[in-house]
């Protein structure tokens, strides 16, 4: 597992983005062999996705030929909802790129039959060869998309209850009133998540700082779900300084040598100042 450690969640978002872009133009796709990226909602992503309307505006990539697939959607609220994951990414991104709507994957939080709308969503994902690209984040108990502490490390997309923690983190964006937070969400499974055929998690903050010490430096284990990284021979975290602070000073040296020359990609590489950070 490759651990980048960026100053700041600025960085990360620059970052992730110009890598993001600089993958999607190396894929060179087409429409009938599309570029394939996993994609999560949550307010870590938010920067990232505002740096890669910024590098399309700047017609540095294009959407076009991009297929995505959403990690996960709450059940039982509308799909309108402000807050539902669909809303969430409708709003903070696809509206502003050349994304085709077709191309967008969400899964459907009030479709009638929930293990047919999850099995239908592992058979799309097939049926492209799979994902590409899986962004994501964590939560602070170490949870990836929302698969939740005791989550089976080899589980598919399904529906899930939310636990204490996440319902109270993500209260945040319901008037700070857990009774308006769903209680059940459906996910990809981390199964899901490792058939891809790259993953970048990104973890910002002091909050996720014991996330990210059990993703590097504990075993894996489910009660870590974001840990499962470590059996994924093309996974990646990205983090600000923030997040370090429980990592022993070793493990940060060690990343910090061995990635120091990896700046961000070259090609699609930009300042800060177009994105008015
Ligand atoms: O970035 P945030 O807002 O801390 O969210 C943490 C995580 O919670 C989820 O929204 C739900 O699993 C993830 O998709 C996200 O990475």
């Amino acid at each position: 597992m490759r651990l980048i450690i960026q100053e700041d969640a600025s960085n990360v978002a620059i970052w992730s983005a110009n890598y993001i872009a600089k993958r999607i133009n190396d894929a060179k796709p087409t429409e009938k062999r599309p570029f394939v990226l996993g994609l999560p909602t949550g307010g870590t992503p938010l920067g990232t996705y505002k740096a890669l309307i910024s590098l399309h505006k700047e017609g540095k990539v294009s959407f076009k030929n991009v297929v995505t697939f959403n990690m996960d959607e709450y059940v039982g609220i509308p799909k309108e909802h402000p807050e539902s994951y669909y809303s969430f990414m409708w709003n903070n991104f696809f509206s502003h790129v050349d994304v085709q709507e077709e191309n967008v994957n969400i899964l459907n939080g009030n479709a009638p039959d929930m293990k047919k709308e999850c099995l239908r969503y592992e058979k799309k994902i097939l049926s492209y060869g799979g994902i590409d690209l899986f962004m994501g984040g964590v939560g602070v108990d170490g949870h990836i998309a929302f698969n939740e502490p005791g989550s089976s490390l080899a589980s598919r997309t399904r529906d899930k209850e939310l636990n204490q923690d996440t319902i109270v983190a993500n209260s945040r964006f319901f008037d700070n009133d857990i009774n308006q937070v769903p209680k059940k969400a459906l996910t990809v499974g981390v199964g899901t998540l490792l058939d891809s055929k790259e993953i970048m998690i990104l973890i910002t903050g002091h909050n996720k700082s014991r996330a990210l010490r059990h993703a590097v430096e504990e075993g894996v284990n489910h009660m870590w779900t974001i840990s499962a990284l470590q059996l994924h021979s093309q996974s990646m975290i990205l983090c600000d300084e923030s997040a370090t602070y429980e990592l022993t000073v070793g493990t940060y040296k060690h990343f910090k040598d061995i990635e120091k020359d990896n700046i961000a990609p070259e090609s699609v590489w930009d300042t800060n100042e177009n994105l008015g950070w």
